[in-house]
C-alpha cells in the first residue's frame, strides 16, 4: 500500500516546497489549495492529487474531509500547514478575526485529526510503522504577540492539541509540531521590516523552506518522538 502524505495549504511557499520535496522522493502526495496558483497546475501535472479546500467555514472543512476520503483509504502523514497570518491592525472586527484564526489554525487540524485517524491507522496496520501528524505552529506560542494576538492564541491552541492528540493516538500515530520564527519573507515585506526582523534572531538570516523540510523529515523518520515541538527559530529565544 503506497499511502500518500497530505499537506494542507500547499499552493505556495512552505507547503509547496514540502509537496515538491516529497514528490521528488517518489512519495504519493495529496495537497489542499484555496487559490489555484500556477504551481498547483504544475503539481497536478506531476501526479499530485490537488483538492480545493476553503477552511473559512465548518462546511468547507467537512466538505474537504469527505472529498479526502473519496480519494484515499490511508495516509502516511498529515502536515497541517494552511494558515493566515492576520493582525488586529488590519482586522477591526476582532470577534471575526478571532473566530477566523481559531478556525484555520485549531478547528481545521482538530476536525481533520478527529475524523481522519482511520486513514492514518490503515497506514500503520499495513506498514507496521507509526503514522504521523505534524502541526506547523509558530515561535510566538512561547511569547505571545502584541500585534497578532488572535493568531498567536490560535497557534497556542494548535500547540496544545499536539500534546492531546499525541496521548490520544499513541503508539500507532505520532503527533508533533514544528514552531518556526522567520523562515521566508513575504513579497510585500519592505527593507525596513526585513532588517528589523533579521535582527530578532541570533543567526540573523532568512533561512528558507529547507529548514522546515529538514525538521519534518526528522519527525517522519523517527519512530519514537511524539508530543513534542521542534523550534526552528535561529536562537530567537536567546536574543
Ligand atoms: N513563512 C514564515 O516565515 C513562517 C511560517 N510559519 C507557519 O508555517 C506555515 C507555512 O507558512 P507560509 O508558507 O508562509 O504560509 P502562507 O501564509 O503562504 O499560507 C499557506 C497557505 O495557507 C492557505 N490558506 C490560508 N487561509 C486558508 C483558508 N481559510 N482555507 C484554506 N487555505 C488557506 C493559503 O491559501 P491562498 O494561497 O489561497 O492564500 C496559503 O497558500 C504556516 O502555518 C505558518 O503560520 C510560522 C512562522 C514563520
Ligand atoms: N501563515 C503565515 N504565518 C506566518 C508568516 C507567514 O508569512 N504566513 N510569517 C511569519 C513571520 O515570518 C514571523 O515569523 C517573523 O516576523 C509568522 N507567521
Amino acid at each position: 500500500m503506497t499511502s500518500p502524505i497530505l499537506i494542507t495549504g500547499a499552493g505556495q511557499r512552505i507547503g509547496l516546497a514540502l509537496a515538491q520535496h516529497y514528490l521528488t522522493q517518489g512519495q504519493k502526495v495529496i495537497i489542499t489549495y484555496r487559490t489555484r496558483h500556477d504551481a498547483v497546475e504544475k503539481l497536478a501535472q506531476q501526479g499530485v492529487t490537488c483538492i480545493h479546500a476553503d477552511f473559512s467555514t465548518d462546511a468547507g472543512i467537512n466538505e474537504f474531509i469527505n472529498t479526502l476520503k473519496a480519494h484515499t483509504q490511508s495516509l502516511k502523514a498529515v502536515i497541517h500547514n494552511a494558515s493566515s497570518w492576520d493582525c488586529e491592525a488590519n482586522n477591526p472586527d476582532h470577534a471575526k478575526l478571532f473566530d477566523n484564526m481559531m478556525r484555520i489554525h485549531a478547528k481545521t487540524p482538530y476536525l481533520i485529526n478527529m475524523q481522519c485517524a482511520d486513514l492514518l491507522l490503515a497506514y500503520q496496520q499495513a506498514s507496521g510503522a507509526a503514522a504521523d501528524i505534524v502541526h506547523l505552529t509558530d515561535y510566538v506560542v512561547e511569547t505571545g504577540s502584541p500585534k497578532h494576538l488572535a493568531y498567536a492564541a490560535s497557534k497556542g491552541a494548535l500547540d496544545n492539541l499536539t500534546k492531546s492528540f499525541s496521548a490520544k493516538y499513541a503508539p500507532n500515530i505520532k503527533v508533533n509540531a514544528v514552531a518556526p520564527s522567520l523562515i521566508i519573507f513575504n513579497e510585500h515585506d519592505d527593507e525596513q521590516y526585513r532588517a528589523k526582523t533579521l535582527k530578532k534572531s541570533l543567526m540573523g538570516i532568512e533561512p528558507g523552506c529547507q529548514e522546515i523540510i529538514n525538521s519534518i523529515d526528522l519527525l517522519l523518520q523517527s519512530q519514537y518522538i511524539t508530543g513534542r515541538s521542534i523550534p526552528v527559530d535561529g536562537g530567537r529565544h536567546l536574543k
